[in-house]
């Protein structure tokens, strides 16, 4: 059987891509065939039924192809030991060590729970859904939390607010834990290192910060761009992260824009961060924002087998709110305390009625059209001017203000701006909003008019 379902797996990661396979199929484990039925074990419910839906005939077709005939898949739900909270750093057992020391193996294990943040046991790739938008990061993540060379040092990913960054790498350091038990892992905030670090010169221990830091396996930094402007946290930084790199050492960053787009980073840390991976979280799309619904709403339904919730609702959410996830999990997290309160099913009325106040701000939302319009307007210009190729000062100037606008106002990423300004490279636009940066600190009159039309539009 084990043969079997090898070749069948091998056939069925070319016909649904590595990524659809990694996903969803290579979760299973084929536990019998019998009478012309297929079983499986899934970890998950949510797993199952995507798999029914979407790969059952692939299944089908390639068990069949390698073994006895198969008409029909059944699933059982075989939940897979949750992964623990990640080892917490190696720090010495004593206050103190000599310089340059490394934590010996009996000390390594010594758990100080308040170096690292802690993870969260919800964010593993098990319930990460993947979708157009987040696909790459989501096999970066993967291939990093495997361990051994990689071939990109740091993978840095990045995107806007909500899109799953921390996630990622909470799921990361789970499953490289889960491999490589021994390891140390240590992930923290730009702004945990930064207390640390100014802790730790504050208290004269120095030397055990740079120690414990250059003792890990593999570093985890979120919200990297909090260290922007802060001198002699950036300085610390670009050491230990060359420690690290220099001994081979995983190092994983996230931040809420690209290297080159953070502001008050110093150039030679911008430089290091490129050498690596960068991974733009694309804004979700409409079948990823359902994806994750159905996978929330199974988690929900696991705790409350009750609860009701009428055809067309998750679709309904899905089309309505688009902000971000975290927007969109707190919707269904009001609507589920609400039926289990009230002792209702879910319906398309209940929800509208339960989420007005946040369907109403998801449908303020500023698009790239209304941004280009209205400054066309203000400044007297021909929309056309927005995305045509007119270099003239008078044209140019404007246009720039509508990137900076775009940038500011939505959550699209630099090359999506680049594209709805008729197909401008990412640079380009990096160019004109950082002029524009620059012009409204100097120039009072452009500054009034940013704000100006920064208020109309969200108004
Ligand atoms: N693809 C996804 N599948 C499942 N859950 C997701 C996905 N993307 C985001 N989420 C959920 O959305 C919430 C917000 O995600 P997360 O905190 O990782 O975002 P972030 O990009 O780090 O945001 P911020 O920039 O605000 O720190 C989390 O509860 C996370 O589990």
């Amino acid at each position: 059987m084990e043969d079997i379902w090898g070749q069948a797996c091998a056939a069925l990661e070319t016909s649904v891509g590595p990524n659809n396979f990694n996903h969803w199929i290579k979760p299973l484990r084929l536990t019998g065939l019998d009478g012309g039925i297929a079983h499986f074990a899934s970890p998950t419910r949510f797993i199952s039924d995507w798999v029914n839906r979407h790969f059952a005939k692939d299944i089908l077709g390639e068990l069949s192809r390698h073994g006895q005939p198969v008409e029909r898949l059944r699933f059982d739900v075989v939940p897979q030991t949750a992964p623990g909270r990640a080892r917490p750093v190696a720090v010495p057992a004593s206050p103190a060590r000599p310089v340059g020391s490394v934590a010996a193996p009996a000390t390594a294990r010594v758990a100080r729970a308040d170096l690292g943040a802690p993870l969260d046991p919800r964010y593993t790739f098990g319930n990460f859904v993947v979708g157009k938008p987040n696909e790459l990061a989501h096999a970066a993540a993967r291939r990093v939390a495997e361990g051994g060379p990689v071939g990109f040092n740091p993978l840095f990913l990045y995107g806007g607010v909500g899109l799953g960054k921390t996630h990622l790498m909470h799921a990361i350091a789970h499953d490289y834990q889960t491999r490589h038990p021994m390891a140390q892992v240590l992930y923290l905030s730009a702004e945990q290192f930064m207390y640390r670090f100014v802790q730790a010169l504050r208290e004269s221990t120095i030397m055990d910060f740079k120690g414990m830091f250059r003792n890990v396996n593999m570093l985890m930094v979120d919200d990297v761009q909090f260290i922007a402007g802060k001198d002699s946290t950036q300085e610390e930084f670009f050491h230990t992260f060359n420690a690290l790199v220099d001994q081979g050492k995983q190092i994983v960053i996230s931040a809420d824009r690209a290297p080159a787009e953070i502001k008050g980073l110093e150039e030679r840390i911008k430089s290091r961060l490129s050498c690596g991976l960068i991974v733009d979280l694309h804004p979700t799309t409409y079948e990823l924002r359902l994806g994750i619904l159905q996978s929330k709403t199974e988690g929900f339904r696991a705790q409350q087998p009750d609860l009701q919730i009428g055809a067309g609702v998750l679709e309904f959410l899905a089309h309505r709110i688009t902000t971000n996830v975290r927007v969109l999990e707190g919707a269904l997290q009001r609507l589920f305390a609400h039926a289990s309160l009230l002792r209702r099913e879910i319906t398309l009325e209940v929800a509208q009625e339960c989420l007005a106040d946040i369907l109403r701000t998801n449908d303020r939302k500023i698009s790239i059209d209304d941004i280009q319009r209205r400054v066309a307007e203000h400044y007297n210009i021909r929309l056309a001017d927005m995305v045509g190729p007119k270099r003239a000062r008078n044209v140019a100037r404007p246009r720039q203000i509508a990137m900076y606008l775009s940038k500011q106002l939505t959550s699209r990423s630099l090359p999506e701006i680049g594209r709805r300004f008729g197909g401008r490279d990412h640079t380009t636009i990096m160019h004109g909003i950082r002029k524009i940066e620059e012009l409204v600190i100097e120039d009072h009159a452009l500054a009034e008019d940013v704000n100006m039309l920064r208020r109309l539009l969200e108004a």
